[in-house]
């Protein structure tokens, strides 16, 4: 079989595209550069949105990606099933893409906040998270000013009775999210979004955190292989 293809998105204040494709590369798929202006997905099997600042996150964070012409292109194909991730910024963009419900909004604390994170995942039945234990607890680095997860009551609760909670903060919510949320995923399972960053977690050779971000990229392999 030949390489999976994984998109990773570039836009104007991108920061953390290369690490995306680094990581995509270390679990033995391809990553395919794909920029905020192209109008093709390039046939890529899966899209990763990166974290960064994306249009110097002016409005709000992910407010003018969203009007990017490469989501006029990604939208309909996640519709369709395409699995998609986006870390941090990337999240942010799927909220405002509608892609994801709720909205990331500024940190309790008003600070931003970098710092190594103890999460828990709470939803193995995703594309990007099928490689993990059920209530498996890992550590992410998180690095974010606008990180604060929030929804109406009704979206949360629909969000906790569907099991649509991906990741959950544990040890501590470095930004006040509601229900100590770090990530969601949608209906399908196909589109996950998280704020911390599972792309900078792939190499011992950094040291701390650690490897526990591979797992989301060895799941989108499985998911692939398995679809
Ligand atoms: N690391 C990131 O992706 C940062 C996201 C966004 N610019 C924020 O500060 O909230």
């Amino acid at each position: 079989m030949s390489a999976a293809r994984v998109g990773v998105v570039t836009f104007p204040g991108t920061l953390d595209d290369q690490d995306a494709a680094r990581a995509v590369h270390l679990v033995g798929a391809q990553a395919v550069p794909l920029w905020h202006a192209d109008h093709d997905l390039k046939g890529v099997d899966a899209v990763f949105l990166p974290g960064g600042f994306s249009y110097g996150d002016y409005l709000r964070c992910g407010a003018i990606s969203r009007f990017a012409p490469i989501m006029a292109e990604l939208v309909p194909a996640a519709g369709a099933g395409l699995p998609v991730i986006g870390t941090c910024n990337g999240f942010q963009i799927l909220c405002e893409a509608h892609l994801l419900p709720g909205a990331l909004t500024r940190n309790v604390s008003l600070h931003y906040v970098c710092r190594d994170q103890r999460v828990r995942i709470e939803q193995t039945a995703t594309a990007w998270t099928n490689a993990f234990e059920q209530g498996q607890e890992i550590v992410l680095p998180v690095k974010h000013g606008e990180g604060r997860y929030v929804a109406s009551g009704e979206t949360l609760a629909a969000l906790e009775a569907g099991g649509h909670v991906v990741v959950r903060y544990a040890g501590g919510n470095p930004n006040g999210s509601l229900n100590d949320i770090a990530g969601i995923r949608n209906e399908a399972g196909n589109v996950v979004g998280l704020m911390p960053h599972p792309e900078h977690a792939v190499e011992e050779l950094v040291g701390a955190p650690g490897t526990d971000g591979l797992g989301f990229f060895t799941s989108i392999l499985k998911n692939l292989v398995d679809a």
